[in-house]
């Protein structure tokens, strides 16, 4: 670890600073000059991020990871519309439970954003604020469909033969709790939801997401990518162990339909070495899912393009739109009612550590000044109800909605 030095970027010993008050000074100091701003903590580990870019988001055509710089990327359900977004990491820090154990100036020529950011950030840490403030686009959400029609309109649909399964998604907006800070929400979903990727993401183009979300859209790690098809949704009884579980008939095959869309990923670019693990059963917050994961070797594969080229067959898979894709993308942007904006997107680091985790955003809300915006959708095949449908979705909404209003 290329410690102490880079620490020292501050001129100060950041270490008399709580990983909270950093976090918060930092977000603030972003929001002061109009800069983006990530801060996430990977599935399983404890160590917490922070990038911020001293230039705007970049637009990026193609997703070309052996060729990114650090950085976050993130991206809308509808990616053709306004793309991958990439959030240059120019600015690094990194804490492991309480200790600062890295923290870099990444950009190679100090440029005057990159001083006036550092002088903001000592400003706001020796000025110390409650909560930081964050890009709000105060966005207008249609949150009126009839959600339960929708499904059975879905399930109409699917009867008669137009397509197999379908994704529809709802939004619920909630006042804030008058002192919500988001640091402090944020370190809640660290505690809460230990194997979910936990997120928040704050710009002046996208305002400001964050979510805690159980699913890999895919990773490469030495040379090892990864994706997963992840359905399938069950309450959490505390009573049976996880791998007790039992599934209906209806969640084995909506699963089986995302495994399937993946292996037809595959096929597609002749790819047909691959290690298939599952469907096991596996833990989001009080949720249970289904989940199969897919490994390849891209150096024995020869294939370093390849998390490029599964990013583009991938999404949006049937776990979020449906199967088949363009008949169940045209059903929900007739029938859906809401722009989905980034939730079923995509988003995560790339190139940090020598790694990229990519994730679905999902179990995500947009954040504004005074309410948050809720996102969930349910996967609906023939047997499914409606009444169970839009329960399920509730049940996705409380794994935030549980952290910012906790029972008293
Ligand atoms: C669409 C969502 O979740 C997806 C849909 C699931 C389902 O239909 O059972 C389960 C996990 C996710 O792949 C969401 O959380 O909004």
């Amino acid at each position: 670890m290329k410690e102490r030095e880079e620490v020292e970027l501050l001129n100060f010993d950041v270490k008399h600073f709580t990983k909270e008050a950093l976090i918060s000074a930092a977000i603030q100091s972003a929001f002061d000059l109009g800069l983006p701003v990530a801060v996430w903590r990977l599935p399983n580990q404890n160590e917490i991020n922070l990038i911020v870019s001293f230039t705007a988001l970049q637009q990026l055509q193609r997703v070309e990871f052996p060729t990114l710089p650090k950085g976050f990327l993130i991206a809308p359900f509808e990616n053709d519309k306004k793309g991958n977004q990439f959030i240059k990491a120019d600015f690094h820090l990194s804490f492991d439970f309480d200790e600062v154990i890295e923290g870099s100036d990444i950009s190679s020529d100090e440029t005057a954003t990159g001083k006036a950011f550092k002088t903001q950030l000592i400003e706001r840490l020796s000025n110390p604020i409650e909560k930081p403030e964050y890009f709000s686009l105060e966005k207008a959400v249609d949150t009126s469909v009839d959600y339960k029609a929708l499904v059975q309109k879905s399930i109409d649909y699917i009867k008669s033969g137009v397509f197999e399964k379908v994704v529809p998604a709802r939004a619920a907006q909630f006042q804030l709790p008058q002192h919500f800070d988001p640091v402090s929400l944020f370190m809640n979903i660290c505690q809460e939801y230990t194997n979910a990727f936990a997120y928040f993401v704050s710009t002046p183009e996208i305002g400001t997401w964050m979510g805690a979300t159980p699913e890999l859209l895919l990773s490469k790690q030495q040379n090892i990518f990864k994706t997963v098809a992840l359905a399938g949704t069950k309450r959490f009884d505390t009573e049976t162990p996880i791998e007790e579980t039992a599934w209906l008939q209806k969640e084995i095959e909506e699963q089986a339909l995302v495994s399937r869309y993946i292996i037809s990923c595959f096929k597609k670019i002749r790819l047909r070495e691959f290690e298939e693990r599952g469907p096991r059963t596996s833990k989001a917050g009080n949720l249970l899912h289904l989940k199969t994961t897919y490994e390849v070797d891209v150096e024995a594969t020869n294939f370093p393009e390849l998390p490029t080229v599964m990013l583009e067959l991938l999404h949006p898979t049937s776990a979020v739109a449906g199967m088949p894709k363009t008949e169940t993308l045209q059903f929900l942007s007739e029938y859906e009612g809401l722009d989905r904006a980034y939730y079923s997107g995509f988003l995560g680091p790339v190139n940090l550590d020598e790694q990229t985790n990519i994730f679905v955003n999902l179990r995500c809300m947009q954040v504004d000044k005074h309410t948050t915006t809720l996102y969930a959708g349910a996967g609906v095949t023939e047997d499914s109800v409606p009444e169970k449908e839009y329960l399920e979705t509730e049940m996705k909404f409380n794994t935030l909605r549980n952290l910012i209003y906790p029972a008293s």
